[in-house]
């Protein structure tokens, strides 16, 4: 019997469409879920896919099905997960096997596993997959880290499902170790900013002017045909528009303003501190998600000091005062997340490819959009110039920062919480201030540590103050 390509452990939401998608694209495949069940009812369901499709009910029948050299995709939760369905295969697999783990892993698990691979096999490969459901099942963003022969092992069968951007595969090989992994989570980093920017625009709407689901929804279909267009957008878009069955209510309406994560947006922001990387978007985003889940408190307040939203005046901003501020901040959202990019090569003894990291993203990602493939063009113009001085990046910020200062001060004057629009806002006028106030800081330090200061009169590092004590 003919023995399969590869074979694929998880048959979950991605798992299950990554293996469909591989199958569609006539490669054999073997799979086997943890849940017996799971696995049979996937063949049962696979149409005329089920032909490429070999079904396995243990790991030893997997194995055994998988033509030599092996690879095999785990597509399991991060974590304990992965290093359990490791274990369990290494008894089973030759040195020069592969496992490939394209779950949302942590880049330090994966480090830690390509090393614990490069000592005693099998070889390991760590893969960051965007797009979700959909992505997988049709084309998703693939990222992918380890040791090159690895990846080039599995490149054809990666190509062949990842995303296509004008015939272009939207897959590409990052570099060594756990670089794959640790693009993946800056893409989802960026993806909390982008997401709370757009749910910061909607509160404004609802809020402030007074607006309904619909309403909204129809405002953002009119972004998505502008420089915002986006996955992001389109499908906010569709969310606001749509109704619930079962209540005849906006679906926006009945969903509770309590958002869920799953910790990758929490790892980027904690590597961008280890790393001091400013990426203040991003962790305004996270910090949204968390305080999102205070619900009792949230409601306390409300009780104690009153509904912090107020109705805008009649016409004190426009639809497009948001699209242009929100042009503005996805702007300054991405210029960071590259930004901290950058900075891991050092550290890590990397070279992300960030020019392809931006074509890897212009398809099948959740955060694909217009925008990115300028971006792929400014970063291959000059790899190491923050994006938001990029000539045709400069020209949108100074034509649309005034529009994120008018929301984010008229938001504040009226209780409309905007954390990561300000925070954008910060940065980009933190950005193009020559002189800041870190000589307070350096004074204040000096005061009580006499940790010393640069002064700007003279050459040199070690100055103190005439502080009397
Ligand atoms: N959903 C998404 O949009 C995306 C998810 N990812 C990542 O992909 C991975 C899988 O996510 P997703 O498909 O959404 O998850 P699901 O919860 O839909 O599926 C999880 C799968 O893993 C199996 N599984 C769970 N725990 C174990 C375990 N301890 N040992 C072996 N198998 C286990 C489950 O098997 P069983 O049927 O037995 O429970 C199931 O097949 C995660 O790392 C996730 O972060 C990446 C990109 C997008
Ligand atoms: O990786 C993804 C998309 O790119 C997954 O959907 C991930 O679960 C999203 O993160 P979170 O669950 O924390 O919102």
């Amino acid at each position: 019997m003919a023995q399969s390509q590869i074979g694929l452990i998880g048959l979950g939401t991605m798992g299950g469409m990554l293996a469909l998608n591989i199958a569609e694209k006539g490669f054999d495949i073997s799979v086997f879920n943890r849940t017996t069940s799971v696995t049979k009812s996937f063949h049962e369901n696979a149409g005329e896919l089920a032909s490429k499709i070999t079904p396995c009910e243990n790991l030893e029948d997997l194995v055994a099905s998988i033509a030599k050299p092996r690879a095999i995709i785990l597509m399991v939760p991060a974590g304990d997960p992965v290093d359990q369905q490791i274990a369990a295969l290494r008894a089973h697999l030759d040195a020069d096997d592969l496992i490939i783990d394209a779950g949302n892993a942590n880049f330090h698990d994966t480090e830690r596993r390509a090393e614990e691979a490069a000592k005693a096999g099998p070889r390991f490969l760590g893969i960051g997959v965007s797009g979700g459901e959909e992505g997988a099942r049709h084309g998703p963003a693939i990222m992918g880290g380890g040791e090159q022969q690895d990846w080039d092992r599995v490149a054809p069968i990666l190509n062949a499902i990842a995303a296509k951007f004008d015939g272009t595969p939207c897959a590409g090989f990052m570099g060594k170790g756990g670089s794959g992994h640790f693009v993946k989570a800056v893409h989802n980093g960026i993806e909390y900013a982008d997401m709370q920017m757009i749910a910061e625009t909607y509160g404004v709407m609802r809020d402030g002017m007074g607006l309904n689901s619909q309403a909204c929804g129809d405002i953002f279909a009119k972004w998505d045909e502008g420089a915002l267009k986006s996955y992001l957008i389109e499908i906010s878009g569709k969310v606001a528009r749509a109704t619930d069955p079962e209540s005849g209510e906006p679906m926006l309406d009945i969903i509770l303003d309590r958002a869920g994560q799953k910790g990758t947006g929490r790892w980027t922001v904690i590597e961008a501190q280890h790393l001091a990387a400013p990426v203040p978007v991003i962790e305004a985003a996270v910090m949204a998600r968390n305080l999102s889940s205070r619900l009792d408190a949230r409601k306390q307040g409300e009780d104690m000091f009153g509904a912090a939203p107020e109705a805008l005046p009649e016409g004190a901003l426009s639809a497009e005062d948001l699209e242009n501020a929100l042009i503005a901040g996805k702007i300054l959202c991405y210029a960071q997340g590259f930004e901290l990019l950058r900075s891991a090569n050092a550290p890590f003894d990397w070279d992300l490819p960030l020019p392809d990291i931006a074509l890897v993203w212009r398809d099948g990602c959740i955060i694909r959009s217009a925008m990115l493939d300028d971006m792929a063009s400014a970063l291959s113009e000059s790899p190491d110039r923050n994006l938001m001085y990029a000539p045709y990046f400069a020209d949108l910020l100074k034509a649309h920062h005034g529009a994120l200062r008018k929301v984010v001060s008229i938001a504040a004057a009226h209780g409309l919480a905007v954390p990561a629009l300000s925070m954008a806002l910060s940065y980009f006028d933190t950005m193009r201030t020559a002189r800041g106030t870190a000589n307070m800081i350096q004074g204040q330090r000096d005061f009580f540590g006499a940790h010393g200061f640069e002064r700007t009169d003279r050459e040199g590092t070690d100055f103190h103050g005439p502080w009397a004590m």
